[in-house]
């Protein structure tokens, strides 16, 4: 069964202490422990705790570097801190806070003031997080949404570019989707979304790759350490499902609901960069082309024409 309760990462290298806030956090909390420095970095990074408790005189590294190591990784860096220590003057604990501990205990320190003040930075870590998931997420289909994918562009484009990595990236276009809401109306035009996003999720289902919605009644996906045929055959694959659903769709050349899609490739050589912009424009202009084509087609980039995007 999975361990539902919230993680705490204990880090002192006095057992008795790690033994102390244990025993007094267990119940309410899944409680980690470490005595080093370097295991806490390790464990925080494969865990990724709800809270850290962080002794600062440490035997390895201090626990200011390890705060500091933590704060400056993307995976690490919202994992709240709680400095406990027995050092206790001003100047130590304006340090903590100013390298983004949130709180400070010193010891020895009272079991039922942490367990509240622990559970005050728990409440106020989950209020955060669902906050960051509704601000990342679309509500209609609970794809990602365009905030979400522009930061997951960025991050694969740093990727690929580092790793001489091939990306694909499709966009996708509900046709005469204005026809389809005029003849059935906006509630079934939003089931139809529901549905043609589910699509998109089967159709893109490798742990890397990543659905979201642009906006509208248009979809994109990017798939990483793809080559160009991959990106066709996942959005053929997709055109052909959501033809196959047999959405009736009166307003449209075909009689049923269909989409179109664009198809760009990049794959930078050593020392070239993608330029993100040219990157989603190619796949648009591609499903322009589909559009103005006859719709319900797969225009893909021409390979052996084009070079990948560089800025
Ligand atoms: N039901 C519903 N409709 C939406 C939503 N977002 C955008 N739309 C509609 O999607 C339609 C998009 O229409 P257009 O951009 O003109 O394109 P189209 O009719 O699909 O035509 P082509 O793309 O050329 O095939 C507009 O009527 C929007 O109101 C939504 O969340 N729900």
């Amino acid at each position: 069964m999975t361990n539902l309760k919230p993680k705490i990462l204990v880090v002192d290298d006095e057992r008795l202490n790690i033994r102390l806030l244990y025993e007094g956090l267990r119940d309410e909390y899944q409680i980690l422990a470490s005595s080093t420095g370097m295991d806490a970095l390790r464990i925080a990074n494969t865990e990724l705790p709800d809270l850290i408790l962080l002794d600062i005189g440490l035997d390895d590294i201090s626990g200011h570097d390890v705060c500091t190591q933590l704060k400056s990784n993307e995976l690490t860096k919202n994992i709240p801190i709680i400095f406990v220590t027995a050092q206790d003057t001003y100047e130590d604990e304006l340090k903590g806070l100013e390298l983004g501990a949130i709180d400070y205990f010193r010891k020895p320190f009272s079991i039922p003031l942490v367990r509240v003040r622990v559970r005050n930075q728990i409440e106020l870590k989950r209020k955060t997080d669902m906050l960051q998931y509704l601000s990342s997420i679309d509500g209609l289909t609970g794809l990602a949404n365009r905030r979400q994918f522009d930061e997951h562009l960025v991050n694969t484009i740093r990727y690929a570019d580092r790793q001489h990595r091939g990306l694909c990236l499709l966009m996708i276009d509900i046709d005469r989707f204005k026809q389809y809401n005029d003849l059935y109306g906006h509630v079934r035009g939003d089931d139809a979304l529901k549905v043609v996003s589910r699509v998109l999720t089967k159709g893109a289902g490798r742990p890397m790759d990543f659905v979201a919605r642009f906006g509208g009644e248009e979809f994109i996906i990017l798939l990483t350490d793809s080559s160009p045929e991959e990106g066709a055959l996942v959005a053929e694959k997709i055109r052909e499902q959501v033809e196959q659903l047999h959405i009736p769709h009166e307003g449209c050349e075909f009689g049923f609901l269909s989409v179109s899609v664009g198809v760009a490739y990049t794959k930078p050589d050593i020392g070239e960069h993608i330029d993100e912009r040219a990157f989603v424009e190619h796949a648009d202009t591609c499903l322009y082309f589909a559009k103005e084509s006859g719709r319900n087609r797969v225009i893909c980039e021409n390979f052996e024409l084009h070079r990948p995007i560089k800025k």
